[in-house]
């Protein structure tokens, strides 16, 4: 139980912020974003949870989020039965603490690793070391939920606002790990919504129909 309020409660949050955070900081993927909700969703009506499978660039964002920015980095592991890890001798019971922030920043499996770029052709290639939620048995049984949570929160802001940030050009990403085994912004990320439509849209898509 308490392992389901805490994954549940901040790491969207987190992971949501992390993501606005980056497209501030990069205008062009901002732009691409709202190019492809715009064909997708259209202007009037709010983008939603049945739009995801639709929006693959929104969910390449979310991906290279995860994958600069995994909320819970490290986690540990405690070996059952002794074995061979690497040229490595691990005994039973060895509690092994895996590091998943530096293995999705390791430039021996990235190209640019500390880059934010979205769907390029090697990021699509190395899918497969990205796990910002886990792994094998006890992986984070959210991960859905979440791509749905952080991809609706994401789509609306893009489709609805432009953002300003409070201070500064650019938004500062310094990280901070708040609580153990957490990683967020140092610094909140205080930023001014500007409206993007005169005529505000409309909470429940169906009123467009009547
Ligand atoms: C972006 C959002 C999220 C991230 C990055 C994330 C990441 C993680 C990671 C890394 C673990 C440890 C997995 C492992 O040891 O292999 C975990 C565990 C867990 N997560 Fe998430 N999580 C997220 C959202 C959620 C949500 C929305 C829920 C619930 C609806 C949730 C529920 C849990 C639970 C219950 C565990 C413990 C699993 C166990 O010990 O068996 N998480 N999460």
């Amino acid at each position: 139980m308490q392992e389901l309020f805490i994954g549940a409660g901040d790491s969207p949050a987190s992971t949501t912020q992390w993501a606005m955070a980056e497209i501030i900081n990069n205008p062009n993927i901002l732009r691409r974003l709202r190019e492809e909700i715009d064909f997708v969703a259209g202007k009037k009506r709010l983008v939603q949870e049945t739009d995801l499978p639709k929006l693959p660039y929104l969910q390449a964002v979310i991906d290279e989020t995860l994958r600069m920015h995994p909320v819970g980095a490290v986690f540990p592991r405690e070996f059952q039965q002794e074995c061979t890890i690497g040229g490595f001798y691990i005994a039973k019971g060895t509690t092994l603490v895996f590091n998943s922030y530096a293995v999705m920043r390791d430039p021996d499996c990235w190209e640019d690793p500390h880059k934010f770029k979205p769907q390029e052709e090697e990021r699509r290639e190395q899918a497969m070391k990205l796990f910002p939620f886990g792994g094998g048995r006890i992986r984070c049984p959210g991960s859905n939920v979440a791509y749905i949570i952080v991809g609706t929160a994401i789509g609306v802001m893009v489709q609805c606002f432009d953002w300003k940030i409070k201070r500064g050009y650019e938004v500062n990403m310094e990280e901070t790990s708040g609580l153990q085994f957490f990683l967020a912004l140092a610094h909140p990320l205080e930023c001014i919504p500007l409206s993007r439509t005169l005529n505000p849209l409309p909470t429940n898509p169906q009123i467009t129909d009547l």
